[in-house]
């Protein structure tokens, strides 16, 4: 299993856990080296030792737009998207999942690129909309839309919304008839599937708020005798509603294709139950997001060829073995997608050795743009990258500037022991629920998202200003 989704409780004290540190993990064998699997596409060391991305170098990037700064890879997300395109191909639909970050600019390129997008908010519905992706290719999820949401999502025509509660079949219901329109709905199905990642994004369990339970009765997950099974028989004779499939998202972070693989069979199991109870075929399938990638050198994620074929085969032959025709399947991946396309630039500003224990230091960001270790204890990787280095590797703990002592950044790395202030350090595989989960704490200012590209930058979310945190202070 992946180091970077601990099923374990959290770790905030400052307490070591036996056996990780001191000592218990070797430094990197070259300091200097960027692994591929953990940084954007485009990012390379140069000669004279300092990184660059895009063509252009990261000195050049502070010096032009300001640390801290989330830098992105546009040639490295598009190529993303082109691989989940054509690993799934004609025959489905990649949704690319817009909590994980989403601007105007994401929207043109998933436009561009022929992707699909889910959003679960009236506020990524609006960025969606502005920025012209069709209606038709938006998928509109939440566990409690409200009424002006989907509203908003029936007038503007979404191809889908994916009903997560037996309140919301009325209130679909309701919004449709106003409008005049026949909504196309997917039903959310939580298929009872403990996924192998932090327990606060797994999501397919029962004990928690999304989704309506698969399950009859624990003894017999597959009897489709449960709320999703009610859901269906209710939504089936609403007129102004068309059942077109059934949704299952089992968590985030996920490497072990054999929650899927349960999933993928529980999900066909309800659309036998379906067509047993109701002589109806439901035409799509969609297996939701949650596919891991590489935070630090220790994870494997698998290519999206890979997973598309996995997906493929266990529901083709689930579906031959119910004597169903093959649904067409959808996928909604976020953080596999821009997620290792970014990492954030910071400045290097205090040290604090600890004689045989760390050193930490720290940096003008933190908990505010990347809340993912304090919240997940989720691990990261960090290099020196305003020059290389060749002094010894110094047991390192990368904090942030709040006042917290769990601001923590990246908890244990080895950075050069010659580091000082005024250095350039970049944390990568920070696209995915960084910027889109960054907060105002200490009213910091959300740094801004960069998209570099063939030797040219430009801003795609501006630095927050004083001003922008001024104006909403009315009182
Ligand atoms: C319904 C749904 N789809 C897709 C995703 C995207 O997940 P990920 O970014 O892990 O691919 C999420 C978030 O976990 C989700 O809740
Ligand atoms: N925000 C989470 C994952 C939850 C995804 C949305 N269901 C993360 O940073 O890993």
């Amino acid at each position: 299993m992946s180091r970077s989704a601990h099923p374990a409780g959290p770790r905030h004290a400052d307490v070591l856990p036996e056996g990780r540190y001191p000592g218990s993990t070797a430094p990197p064998a070259d300091l200097n080296s960027l692994d591929p699997q953990v940084w954007a596409q485009t990012v390379r060391r140069s000669a004279d030792g300092a990184v660059s991305v895009g063509g252009l170098d990261v000195r050049a990037l502070a010096e032009e737009f300001g640390t801290p700064a989330y830098i992105l890879d546009e040639a490295d997300f598009r190529a993303r998207c082109r691989a989940w395109r054509s690993a799934f191909g004609e025959g489905a639909d990649v949704y690319y999942a817009g909590k994980a970050f989403l601007s105007r600019a994401v929207v043109r390129w998933l436009h561009e690129e022929g992707l699909n997008l889910d959003v679960c908010s009236g506020g990524e519905l609006a960025t969606a909309l502005d920025a012209g992706m069709p209606p038709e290719r938006i998928a509109l999820h939440g566990n409690n839309k409200s009424s002006e949401e989907i509203d908003r999502a029936v007038g503007a025509g979404v191809g889908r919304i994916v009903l997560d509660s037996f309140q919301e079949i009325a209130r679909v219901a309701h919004a449709a008839r106003r409008h005049g329109r026949r909504q196309p709905v997917q039903i959310r199905v939580t298929v009872g599937v403990e996924a192998h990642t932090h327990e606060f994004i797994a999501t397919a369990h029962e004990d928690q708020k999304f989704g309506l339970a698969l399950a009859g009765s624990a003894a017999h997950p597959e009897a489709g005798g449960g709320p999703a099974a009610e859901a269906v028989r209710r939504v089936l004779q609403l007129d102004d509603l068309e059942l077109t499939g059934i949704h299952s998202h089992i968590g985030s972070q996920i490497f072990d294709m054999a929650g899927f693989e349960v999933s993928a069979r529980r999900v066909v199991g309800l659309l036998t139950a379906v067509r047993d109870e109701h002589g109806v075929e439901l035409p799509e399938i969609d297996l939701g997001g949650g596919l891991g990638i590489a935070y630090t050198a220790e994870d494997d994620p698998s290519a999206p060829h890979d997973i598309a074929k996995a997906l493929r085969d266990i529901v083709t032959r689930e579906c031959e073995a119910a004597g169903l025709a093959v649904p067409r399947l959808s996928v909604e991946p976020g953080r596999a997608i821009v997620g290792p396309t970014a990492f954030t630039l910071y400045e290097v500003g205090t040290l604090k050795e600890l004689e045989g224990l760390r050193t930490y230091v720290s940096v003008d960001g933190g908990m505010s743009d990347n809340i993912r270790t304090a919240l997940y204890d989720a691990e990261y990787s960090v290099a020196l990258v305003s020059r290389s280095s060749d002094a010894e590797p110094m047991l390192s703990r990368v904090v942030g500037k709040h006042c917290e002592s769990g601001d923590i950044v990246v908890r244990d790395a080895f950075l050069p022991a010659d580091l000082a202030p005024g250095d350039l350090l970049a944390v990568p595989a920070t696209g995915a629920y960084c910027r889109s989960m960054a907060s105002n704490y200490n009213h910091a200012l959300r740094p801004p998202v960069v998209a570099v590209k063939d030797g040219a930058a430009r801003t795609i979310v501006r630095r927050e200003t004083e001003e922008d945190l001024l104006r909403l202070d009315v009182g």
